[in-house]
């Protein structure tokens, strides 16, 4: 299905989003997230309000946790400063022991890697736990350049991760294809000028991802091949 968006051939450069898009990982994010809240003797946020703060990276989930709210102011006091400790030692002690690949995703991967498509991971989530997901789950071998939300000043949806992973792979925007599940990768791919193919079913703060009017939406990964 791809295909389409280059005019019948593949891309040479796919790059993918990490949370919602490969992995589900709300299990282990919301108990690190309930831990912390715990820990300030707050009243724990659950399942279904984290999947809808995931996206942006971990410290505003940790502001978006302390304020229950999806816009939180962006104030960086002490409170915050010792909850987002807090959350990175609960969520670096588990990061992928409940979290789990959607299905069709390990398909994807394999068909495009043995069609000599180089494979990229540009997600929001900090370094440390990138890899060690990658790595819990057996993914790390299939992407040549990774980058998480503190590899630059900026993150999605700014397009710097994007740009920095093509230029890494001296690979042009209009060769290249982005894979997520929000409007932050619809906006980064956008701005960096490559198309953009979309799953429903991962987080996009609680809205249906064709509000975001990607090139494509696929139920699950190993359509898009
Ligand atoms: O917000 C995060 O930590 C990760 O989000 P992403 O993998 O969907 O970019
Ligand atoms: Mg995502």
């Amino acid at each position: 299905m791809m295909r389409e968006l280059f005019s019948g051939d593949m891309p040479q450069l796919v790059l993918f989003d990490l949370d919602g898009t490969l992995v589900d990982s709300v299990p282990d994010l919301a108990q690190a997230v309930d831990k912390m809240l715990c820990a300030l003797d707050r009243p724990v946020a659950g399942l279904e309000k984290v999947r809808t703060w995931v996206g942006n990276g971990a410290a505003m989930l940790v502001k978006r946790a302390l304020a229950d709210d999806l816009y939180p102011s962006g104030e960086e006091d002490d409170q915050y400063r010792r909850a987002y400790n807090l959350f990175l030692d609960f969520y670096a002690q588990a990061t992928a022991d409940q979290s789990e690949l959607y299905p069709g995703v390990r398909e994807c991967l394999e068909s495009l890697a043995v069609s000599g498509v180089r494979l990229g991971l540009v997600t929001n989530k900090p370094m440390r736990f990138t890899r060690s997901m990658l790595e819990g789950l057996q993914l790390d071998s299939y992407f040549g350049v990774v980058f998480g939300g503190d590899s630059f000043p900026e993150k999605k949806p700014h397009p710097r991760p994007l740009q920095e992973a093509m230029v890494a792979c001296g690979v042009e925007p209009d060769v290249t294809l982005m894979v997520g599940d929000s409007v932050s990768d619809v906006r980064a791919a956008r701005a960096a000028g490559c198309p953009v193919v979309c799953v429903p079913y991962g987080y996009n703060h609680g809205s249906p991802i064709s509000e975001s009017q990607p090139d494509l939406i696929v139920e699950t990964l190993d359509q898009m091949i």
